[in-house]
């Protein structure tokens, strides 16, 4: 889990980050969802340490990374995974030096373990036969796989996913979100997504937090947020008649359920 505790920051005059605070669920999908310019990256960056907050607490199961010393925080970088926009692979390595790289970083594991547990987590990402690939050989769909074995090759608890969707066609990205949400799931892992997608919402959004100009202004589930009266929501969610039908037709299946 983790807390995000009465958050503040302002670069020069502009403020960005007005008191947000809300809880990282364990073993859910945590959306961060907002309007460009919102504050979205900038939170996702504090909640990781790379920018320190004016003011606020981020605590990974109770340890607060914002004053954390150095040592602590090096540990707790071990147990964060991250998936990049783009996927930020080496492209003179191959599929598996890439995957690699952490375990060759941070652990004393020989080669023959680190390769095992590569091709542990290339399976599990359904790449089982790309090891010797560069990633110009591969597609779009693919890197990102690799970039979520890579970003999971260390057994984190935390996993961190920067619009892990863009780029990538409908079918895609529902394949790469299920793939997230299964890990998410299987390994109880704290994971934050920061998103544009609106499928991913509906799909994997186990908690969102909707932040316009730095503020919270909603939080629920993928359920809640179709019978939110909150009009700010429903206009950045439901912008299209094509999407207030999806919404419409999901009311009468969650009703169904009932
Ligand atoms: N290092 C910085 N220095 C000054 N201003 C910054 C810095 N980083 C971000 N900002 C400003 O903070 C605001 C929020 O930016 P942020 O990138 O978090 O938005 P976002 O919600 O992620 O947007 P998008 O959805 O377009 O990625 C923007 O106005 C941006 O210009």
């Amino acid at each position: 889990m983790i807390d995000v505790k009465h958050v503040r920051k302002s670069f020069g005059e502009k403020v960005v980050l007005q008191d947000i605070s809300s809880t990282m669920q364990t073993g859910k999908c945590n959306l961060i969802i907002g309007t460009s310019g919102s504050g979205k990256t900038v939170l996702m960056k504090i909640m990781i340490g790379l920018i320190q907050p004016d003011a606020g607490e981020i605590c990974y199961d109770g340890k607060d990374i914002v004053t954390m010393d150095a040592e602590d925080r090096k540990q707790l970088r071990q147990q964060v995974g991250m998936l990049f926009q783009g996927s930020a692979l080496f492209d003179s390595q191959t599929v598996e030096e890439n995957v690699m790289f952490p375990l060759q970083m941070f652990t004393n594991m020989s080669y023959k373990e680190r390769k095992k547990r590569v091709n542990e987590v290339l399976e599990k990402v359904n790449l089982k036969d790309a090891n010797k690939k560069y990633p110009a050989e591969i597609s779009g769909g693919m890197m990102k796989r690799v970039g979520i074995a890579r970003a999971i090759v260390m057994n984190p608890k935390y996993l961190f996913c920067d619009e892990p969707n863009s780029g990538l066609d409908p079918q895609t990205s529902g394949l790469i979100d299920e793939l997230v949400h299964d890990i998410t799931v299987e390994n109880n892992i704290t994971t934050v997504i920061n998103t544009h997608d609106m499928n991913s919402v509906m799909d994997i959004g186990d908690h969102i937090l909707f932040m316009t100009e730095g503020l919270r202004q909603w939080e629920g589930t993928k359920d809640d947020i179709i019978f939110s009266k909150n009009k700010r929501l429903n206009d950045f969610i439901f912008a299209s008649d094509f999407l207030q039908d999806a919404k419409a037709k999901r009311m009468e299946e969650v009703e169904e359920k009932k």
